[in-house]
């Protein structure tokens, strides 16, 4: 079990559902508070904007003054290079300091709402080495500016169609030096091949156009090379930011201000790019669409992708960019005529200063309403946890109860338990030894606070199956509560046999009393039903297999039953930037913040992923379990349209079943080592990605009846995860938290997040390459862990990178 820690104190069990925050911006790529008015400054503007709704606003940092500067600086320069004969020794002129004239800014305590604009002129990365060094210069200066006032969210014009993108890379790195808090946005659109409409619109000259000839890339070659070029296009722009963010190691105060062009790109890049830190959004009047009443709306694709991002647990800044100008406080003027005024109100309508902005917030207060996993996880998205070992620690009595708020885990037990105790006292009673009533002997093993104990009896009553219950748990904390319950709780009205024990080291229920010692002289009291839930994210990770094994010998050899009978773990390649970068900068030197000496590498997490991207998918497949009728199908979510042709490929990776048909003997099972697993994955992956882990999941097979009609599977006829098919006679009841199987077999499930397996280093894999996985279980009679390496294979079969192996051995899990 492994979902939240609910020790952290920001936990909050009960949480609401306001609307998500959303802070939208004003932005105009021409706004020159000198140019247009010599009156409002920045501050003032900032005032008009909030007044009209906005939370924020865009300024540039410098004017066209200070532009003016610089390129008369430059041309001189150029011209002084001509004369000279030997020009090329010449050093870059250096940019002199700033003048009052050079900027409208001053430092206010309201600049924290202001987004500072670095120039759009600037040729940052440009293959001129002197306009480069010219650009390098004014980003610096423009930069420190900046911080000075008290501006901490700078937006920087992405790189030029022509600019080396690992030299605009390190300017930027250098950047994020200038001021310590500064956040650098690069901006960048969508799709490759597409320019963003800032550069589009930008004023004056850009240095772009100065670049001297010699330094200009020669033209493609040939066709053939364009076509080359035309492949990749796409992601173009994502591998650009893939540079850049590289050589900027994850920056932590790097992030995207992702243009959103009118059509929006295929789905796969639309995930991308929302696994990629995207801090600003910007929406270009093209973005939206008029309506029949002639106001602006987006389209559906928008509004989709808009809810997605809407609900991550950092949404992104909308930038509000070139729709209308920020309304002013007008003159006052005589009082309108009649006439004069119903005109005023038609044009108002049809030019409506705020219209965007009014129809983002309708949005905004009109989003569904969260799935229960998000609600029950709100503020724990993409949080690394490491994972509880309920083995080795005793659990708090708050983390039993986070357990049991999960709204259909315990449902879906009580169904498995009335499925089995119908099937088993049907086995006892054909048995001779039953004349006088069949009684099912039942232990919950590792029964926690009781609440499965509670099941087993609730089941009882429903199907009318007489039980004796045994409530075993290791934690002599919780076996307080469990006997307090038996004395108080009218359901278990003193009928449990509470045990205090570890479930390996119990020799079985006592023997019965002395009216039946003959009967049990004859037969040795074996328990007919073992019902447990020592199941983690990974499914067999917190020890289920080594601790059932320890208690499979209390159970009937013939017809002893266990739930969960079977339990397989899943694994997915991940593309999860968030969770590396937290990884690599936000955790000390261990998995725990420091006191612990495990390496922060060494450890699988349990992580409620949300802000990532299942690299590896496939053409969707129907599933086994998944039901005919369209009716039963829960609705899809915003965020699962995105699967609505292609998977995520998840796959098997190994299986364990209860009771055990093969368990050895003792000696021999003391090394454990029939619990030892390998399993070796081929993952095609359609476009080019950088991997930065694996994600696990599981699905477990609570019980599958022999049984076509069972009386507790017509009492739960709306329930989903049921599948009866009298042809197969079997019906069957399972959990999941595999992300193709989970709306079917268990939806709104919340006890387990997925667990994620960090590698050290991020993986590139090729567009139409492959990632090779293998995954071992592995243990030494002490402890049990996990080993993984990932290979990355180019189009053409070569190893391409990978082959480090990730190991979990120093958080081994002490059995
Ligand atoms: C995930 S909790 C489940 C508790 C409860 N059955 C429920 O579903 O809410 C697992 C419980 O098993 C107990 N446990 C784990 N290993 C055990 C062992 N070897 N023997 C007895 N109890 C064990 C833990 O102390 C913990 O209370």
């Amino acid at each position: 079990m492994a979902a939240l820690d609910a020790t952290s104190s920001s936990y909050n069990p009960v949480p609401e559902d306001p609307a998500p925050n959303l802070y939208i911006a004003h932005h105009a790529t021409s706004r020159s508070t000198t140019t247009t008015t010599t009156t409002i400054n920045p501050t003032d503007l900032l005032a008009h904007a909030q007044t009209a709704g906005y939370d924020l606003l865009t300024t540039p940092i410098t004017t066209s003054h200070f532009q003016s500067r610089v390129l008369a600086l430059l041309q001189s320069h150029v011209q002084t290079l001509s004369n000279h004969p030997h020009s090329s020794d010449l050093p870059a002129p250096s940019i002199p300091s700033l003048t009052p004239a050079d900027t409208d800014l001053t430092p206010e305590p309201t600049n924290t709402a202001l987004i500072a604009l670095i120039s759009p002129w600037l040729d940052l990365g440009s293959p001129d080495p002197l306009i480069a060094d010219i650009s390098h210069q004014v980003f610096s200066l423009e930069i420190a500016y900046a911080a000075f006032c008290g501006l901490s969210n700078i937006l920087v014009p992405g790189p030029s169609a022509h600019a080396d993108s690992l030299q605009f890379a390190r300017v930027v790195l250098d950047g994020l030096g200038v001021g310590p808090y500064v956040e650098l946005h690069v901006l960048l659109p969508m799709r490759g091949g597409e320019e963003v409409e800032e550069d589009v619109s930008a004023e004056g000259t850009h240095l772009g156009e100065l670049v001297r000839s010699r330094f200009l890339p020669p033209e493609p070659a040939d066709e053939a090379e364009e076509e080359l070029d035309g492949g990749s296009e796409l992601y173009g722009s994502w591998e650009t930011w893939e540079r850049i963010r590289t050589m900027c190691n994850y920056h932590t105060r790097l992030s995207i201000a992702l243009e959103l062009p009118r059509h929006l790109p295929p789905i796969h890049l639309q995930s991308r790019w929302y696994s990629e830190p995207v801090r600003l959004l910007i929406m270009p009047r093209t973005t939206f669409l008029r309506n029949a009443a002639n106001h602006p709306v987006l389209s559906k694709p928008h509004q989709i992708y808009l809810s997605q991002l809407l609900r991550l647990r950092y949404p992104p800044w909308l930038l509000l960019s070139n729709t209308h100008p920020l309304p002013l406080p007008q003159t006052s003027s005589p009082d309108p005529t009649p006439a004069e005024s119903s005109n005023t109100k038609k044009t108002l309508l049809q030019n409506n200063p705020t219209a965007h902005l009014q129809y983002l917030r309708h949005l905004q207060h009109s989003q569904p309403p969260l799935p229960p996993i998000e609600r029950f996880g709100r503020g724990y998205q993409d949080y690394m946890q490491s994972p509880l070992q309920p083995l080795t620690d005793n659990l708090e009595s708050i983390t039993y109860e986070v357990f049991e708020k999960d709204p259909i885990k315990y449902t879906w037990y009580e169904r498995a338990i009335a499925l089995a105790l119908v099937d088993l006292q049907t086995i006892k009673v054909s048995d001779s030894v039953a004349r006088e009533g069949v009684v099912v002997k039942v232990a919950v093993v590792g029964a926690g606070r009781g609440p499965l104990v509670s099941r087993v009896l609730q089941a009882s009553k429903s199907t009318g199956v007489k039980v004796q219950v045994w409530a075993l748990e290791k934690n002599p904390n919780a076996c307080v509560l469990l006997q307090r319950r038996n004395a108080n709780d009218p359901l278990w009205a003193g009928r449990v046999e509470v045990v205090r024990s570890d479930m390996r080291s119990w020799n079985g229920p006592e023997q019965p009393s002395p009216a039946s010692t003959a009967d049990a002289e004859k037969h040795p009291l074996k328990l007919d039903l073992l019902v447990s839930e020592l199941l983690g994210s990974f499914a067999d990770n917190e020890l289920s297999p080594e601790c059932l094994d320890g208690a499979q010998h209390l159970l009937h050899p013939t017809h002893g039953v266990s739930i969960p009978q079977s339990y397989t773990a899943f694994i997915t390649p991940l593309a999860s930037p968030q969770l590396y970068r937290e990884l690599l900068h936000e955790r000390g030197g261990s998995s725990s913040g420091g006191s612990s000496k495990v390496g922060k590498w060494e450890v699988p997490y349990v992580v409620l992923l949300q802000q990532c991207e299942y690299a590896c998918t496939r053409p969707r497949q129907h599933h086994a379990n998944e039901l005919a009728t369209a009716d039963d199908q829960p609705k899809p979510q915003p965020q699962e349209q995105k699967q609505e042709e292609t998977e995520p490929n998840v796959q098997p990776t190994w299986t364990f079943t209860h009771p055990n048909p093969h368990l050895p003997q003792s000696p021999n099972n003391i090394t454990n080592t029939h619990n030892t697993r390998t399993s070796t994955h081929t993952f095609p992956t359609p476009h080019p990605t950088t991997l930065h882990g694996l994600a696990g999941f599981f699905e477990a097979t609570l019980y599958s009846s022999p049984s076509p009609s069972s009386t507790a599977n017509n009492n739960n006829k709306n329930n989903n995860n049921v599948k009866n098919n009298s042809s197969q006679k079997e019906t069957t009841i399972q959990i999941s938290t595999n992300p193709l199987t989970q709306p079917t077999m268990s939806k709104d499930m919340i006890s387990w997040f997925p667990i994620f397996f960090p590698l050290q280093e991020p993986l590139k894999v090729e567009g139409g390459g492959q990632v090779k996985v293998q995954m071992w279980r592995r243990t030494d009679g002490r402890g049990v862990w996990y080993e993984w390496v990932v290979e990355s294979f180019g189009v053409g079969g070569g190893r391409v990178g990978g082959g480090e192996r990730g190991s979990s051995w120093g958080g081994m899990c002490l059995m």
